[in-house]
């Protein structure tokens, strides 16, 4: 198969679909791979690392959606990739559809197959491909929100592990999975006072079992996120409804409620965000204010360390990619339901339900088109 892989274009956005080990195994099992001219210089890999491991340099990106087979991304397609698409074309990267009309009718109208890393499962319902990056926004979130709180960042100046006498910081994390686990982590670890909230007891339980008595637990209702977000100096948001729109947990009545100063993160946001006031940022201007609540809400937080984020994605994605480019993506998804739960968009239809109930499109099944 020819597999291309163009350099990612979002704002920041420095990680890279294949770094140059994964290229190596994709050769070694016969297909071609063509790389953009310095897709990788954000994680420390040249073009001659690429070469050596088989790939073919490509000037432009337009040269590689022009030509190749399967398209491996990172981020979403931006509206100017979305243009190059063709029908029978393969992409294979992070979609995020439910939240985002424009590119799910690009996607439709485009006639390629898609495949989002988010939504492929594994058997223990786990999302082997958001993982990866999941860990890596989760132990950003306290670091991002750390900087909120200082005076520079827009925040009252408070310090997340506190000292000696004066209180450490109040870290509410909505959410108790992937994210929230590595959240709830790095925040202890910096000295933070941290409650997780889940509507899963078992996710609590967990956070228990591993953390013990440092962490505080509250079950997820309303009544409980509006009482400990208004005591909150830190909320960081990791809530997930796979494949479906974030509930709008935190209404703006409750961050009205938080003292000037303090702030939230959002990292539930690419797939609409789990605070009713938060709006997409990027990595150029990560934050703003409401209500003197500083919001942070960057969509892609694991490009700003790309390099740990591009190897973490590969380790997980590279499995996944070999099978569709040794098979064929039908193939590979018949044999595969974990796999198939990937398909998100075929040939003009959605073919996965909650971005085709999000956005009132007709839903039809992988098994049907794959004839299972
Ligand atoms: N902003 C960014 O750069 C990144 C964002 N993400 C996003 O972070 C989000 C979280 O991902 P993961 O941690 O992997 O998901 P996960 O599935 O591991 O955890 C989500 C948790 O939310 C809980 N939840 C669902 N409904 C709830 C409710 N009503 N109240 C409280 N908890 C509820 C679930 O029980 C689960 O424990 C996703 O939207 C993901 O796409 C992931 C990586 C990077
Ligand atoms: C998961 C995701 O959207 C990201 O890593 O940017
Ligand atoms: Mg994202």
């Amino acid at each position: 198969m020819l597999i291309g892989c163009p350099k990612e274009i979002k704002d920041h956005e420095d990680r890279v679909g294949l770094v140059p080990s994964s290229v190596l195994e994709l050769v070694a099992a016969g297909h071609e791979v063509m790389i953009e001219t310095n897709a990788g210089a954000g994680i420390g890999c040249a073009d001659e690392d690429y070469v050596a491991a088989g790939a073919k340099i490509i000037a432009t990106a337009d040269e590689i959606f022009a030509t190749a087979e399967m398209v491996v991304k990172v981020k979403e397609p931006l509206a100017v990739e979305r243009a190059k698409l063709r029908s029978g074309q393969l992409l294979f990267t992070y979609l995020h559809l439910a939240p985002d009309a424009a590119q799910t009718e690009d996607l439709v109208k485009s006639g390629a197959t898609c495949i989002a890393y988010e939504t492929v499962t594994s058997k223990t319902g786990a999302l082997p491909l958001l993982f990866p990056m999941s860990e890596v926004a989760g132990r950003l979130a306290p670091q991002v929100g750390a900087q909120a709180l200082e005076n520079n960042g827009g925040g009252m100046g408070v310090l997340l592990g506190g000292v000696p006498g004066v209180d450490p910081a109040e870290v509410v994390i909505i959410g108790a999975g992937v994210s929230g686990t590595n959240a709830a982590r790095v925040a202890l670890g910096m000295g933070a006072s941290v409650t997780m909230v889940d509507r899963n007891t078992d996710a609590l339980r967990a956070a228990v079992d591993r953390f013990g008595t440092a962490i505080k637990t509250v079950y997820s209702n309303k009544g409980n996120i509006a009482r400990v977000v208004e005591q909150a100096d830190l909320v960081i948001g990791t809530v997930l409804i796979p494949g479906a729109e974030t509930p709008k947990l935190v209404t703006a009545e409750m961050i009205k409620s938080m003292r000037p100063g303090s702030a939230v993160v959002d990292v539930a946001i690419d797939q609409g965000g789990c605070f009713e006031t938060s709006k997409a940022t990027t990595h150029s201007d990560p934050t703003y204010v409401v209500d003197g609540v500083v919001h942070y809400c960057v969509a892609n937080m694991p490009g700003c360390v790309a390099r740990t984020s591009t190897f973490a994605l590969n380790n997980a994605t590279l499995p996944f990619a070999l099978a569709l480019a040794n098979k064929g993506w039908e193939q590979a998804c018949k044999d595969d339901p974990y796999l198939r739960t990937g398909l998100n968009v075929h040939d003009g239809k959605v073919t996965y339900e909650a971005v085709a109930k999000a956005l009132g499109y007709d839903y039809t099944s992988p098994e049907s088109i794959l004839g299972l």
